[in-house]
């Protein structure tokens, strides 16, 4: 059977053979993304035909074949649209499972030695370190020790240490083993199409630099709640908490593209010198201005301490003190056991200054019935036009604007124009982020990694709110977070809105 997913022209086929070490591959990510990226890639032809790959948790939880169905189910699910049980057996046939810690690699290493060995000269290793950024430096230091690291590629988990002190300590410690240049630091919402939906939409055209700025941009929203909960990861959000794990890399980082500068290239070198100027210009974030929040219920979970003040919802306001964005407020909001689970990225825009039509704001009227696309049925009349992306592999783009209402009155409504990628090319398959991204890391190519020095200045932008916390307020599962974060959004409120 030939696969559908093979058939985009826009793929290069990996050929350098390589090993592929997944620590972490008893966890939550390698369930979930990593084995169903890989197999998508399998299933498009796109592995190297003797990729091995070999899984690693500190403790085997069954036999060999007991972990391939564990992850079999993963692909079964996170991977539906490709997934079929005789490629998946084909594909697992590829993997092993040996045990490490980070006290003990020895038998890993061996096994690594072995695999190199038979794959010959070309066998260039792959190691993903998918850990809790709590043990991430100790990882690296058995790697380093036992020798695994010898001639390796390193993919480093986000988030890249727990402050700017453990980020550079990390830095240091790979930079002994490993060279810069086959580090790649992963944050995977950079991996998504919209992210790169949104690099074409702003520096494809000529149009948008005009408005891409504070003369007409009101405020910048990146809403991400999630409505899954703690999926057995209670000790991974005990130790890290969803600023850490949410907010100081991915939400930031989708800052950054909504912000940047235009590069001179668009390449990783490029993009990283506009992210790091960006955060460099990020205003470290103020504790008066975030709320952090922990659902109800959260200490009855298991794992979790009965007096947790981690928090599992953060909303902050940002500021960027450059040229082009100061005084506009970028607005982040992310958390567990959310009313909903949507990524939007939502750019507001400045009414027009003065009222021509009526019944609102700025030439604002009336709200038509039609063209509402994803958003909910109430939405204020008086909210702001708006350019929103949906973070995700397939986004919608949807522009908001004020229009005439067809017919002998000049009526002006709200309608939509949307552009969505895969619909408008339907001949072109869509990568998930972490199959592009993986793609990506076997090839080489650092476009979509983040740099040290970005993730090293994120973290000073984060540390007053590291340092001083705020107390973390309840709120309901199923809703959208603490009254106090919904009055951190006024008066337009956030982009997910209460339905
Ligand atoms: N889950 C997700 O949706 C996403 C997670 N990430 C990132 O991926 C990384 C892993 O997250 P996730 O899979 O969710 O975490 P989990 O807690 O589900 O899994 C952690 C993994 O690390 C292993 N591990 C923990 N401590 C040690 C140790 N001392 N020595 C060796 N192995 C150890 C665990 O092995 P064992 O099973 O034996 O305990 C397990 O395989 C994190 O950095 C996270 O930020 C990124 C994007 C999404
Ligand atoms: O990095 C993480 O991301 C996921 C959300 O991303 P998704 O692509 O899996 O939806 C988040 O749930 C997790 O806590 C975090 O570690």
């Amino acid at each position: 059977m030939n696969d559908a997913h093979s058939s985009s022209a826009s793929r290069t086929a990996v050929r350098d053979p390589r090993v592929l070490v997944i620590f972490g591959a008893t966890g939550d990510l390698a369930r979930r993304n990593l084995f169903p990226g890989l197999f998508r890639l399998f299933r498009a032809g796109l592995l190297p035909d003797d990729l091995r790959i070999i899984g690693s948790g500190r403790r085997a939880r069954g036999d060999l074949q007991h972990f391939r169905d564990h992850l079999g189910e993963g692909a079964r699910e996170f991977a539906s649209e490709v997934f079929d049980a005789r490629r998946w057996a084909e594909f697992a046939a590829r993997i092993d499972f040996v045990a490490a810690t980070t006290e003990d690699g020895s038998q890993l290493a061996e096994a690594l030695r072995r695999a190199r060995e038979e794959a010959g000269e070309r066998a260039h290793p792959l190691l993903y370190l998918s850990v809790p950024p709590s043990i991430a430096e100790e990882m690296v230091r058995m790697v380093g020790r036992t020798g695994m690291a010898d001639g390796a590629s390193l993919i480093m988990e986000k988030p890249f240490g727990t402050d700017l002190a453990s980020a550079r300590r990390l830095d240091a410690t790979i930079a002994e083993f490993v060279p810069e240049e086959r580090v790649f630091r992963i944050d995977h919402f950079l991996g998504l199409e919209a992210v790169r939906t949104l690099l074409a939409l702003r520096f494809g055209n000529g149009i948008f630099e005009s408005f891409w700025n504070r003369d007409h941009v009101a405020s910048v929203v990146i809403d991400v709640p999630e409505a899954l909960g703690l999926e057995g990861r209670a000790a991974f959000m005990e130790s890290t908490g969803t600023f850490r794990d949410m907010v100081s890399t991915h939400l930031c980082q989708m800052l950054g593209v909504a912000a940047i500068e235009p590069p001179a290239r668009l390449d990783a070198e490029g993009l990283r010198a506009r992210r790091l100027a960006l955060f460099r210009s990020l205003r470290p974030l103020d504790p008066a201005e975030t709320v952090f929040g922990q659902f109800d219920g959260y200490r009855d979970e298991e794992g979790v301490a009965d007096d947790s003040t981690v928090e599992t919802f953060v909303a902050l306001r940002a500021w960027v003190d450059n040229w082009r964005w100061r005084g506009v407020p970028f607005l982040l909001r992310t958390g567990k056991a959310m009313g909903s689970s949507e990524r939007l990225l939502t750019v507001r825009f400045r009414e027009a200054p003065l009222a021509l039509f009526a019944g609102g704001r700025g030439g604002r009227g009336e709200r038509s019935s039609e063209g509402r696309g994803a958003r909910p049925d109430d939405l204020p009349d008086e909210l702001p036009d708006e350019l929103s992306l949906e973070l995700s592999d397939r986004p919608l783009l949807r522009l908001r604007l004020g229009a005439k209402r067809p017919g002998a009155e000049l009526r002006v409504a709200r309608g939509d124009l949307t552009f969505r990628p895969d619909i408008a090319f339907p001949d072109d398959e869509p990568l998930e982020a972490y199959e592009k991204l993986l793609l990506d890391a076997l090839s080489g190519d650092q476009t979509l990694f983040t740099g040290a020095a970005e993730i090293e200045r994120l973290w000073e932008v984060c540390q007053p709110v590291l340092d001083d916390p705020p107390g973390p307020l309840p709120y309901a599962r199923g809703s959208w977070g603490p009254r106090a974060a919904l009055d951190l959004a006024a008066p337009d409120g956030w982009a997910v809105r209460d339905a």
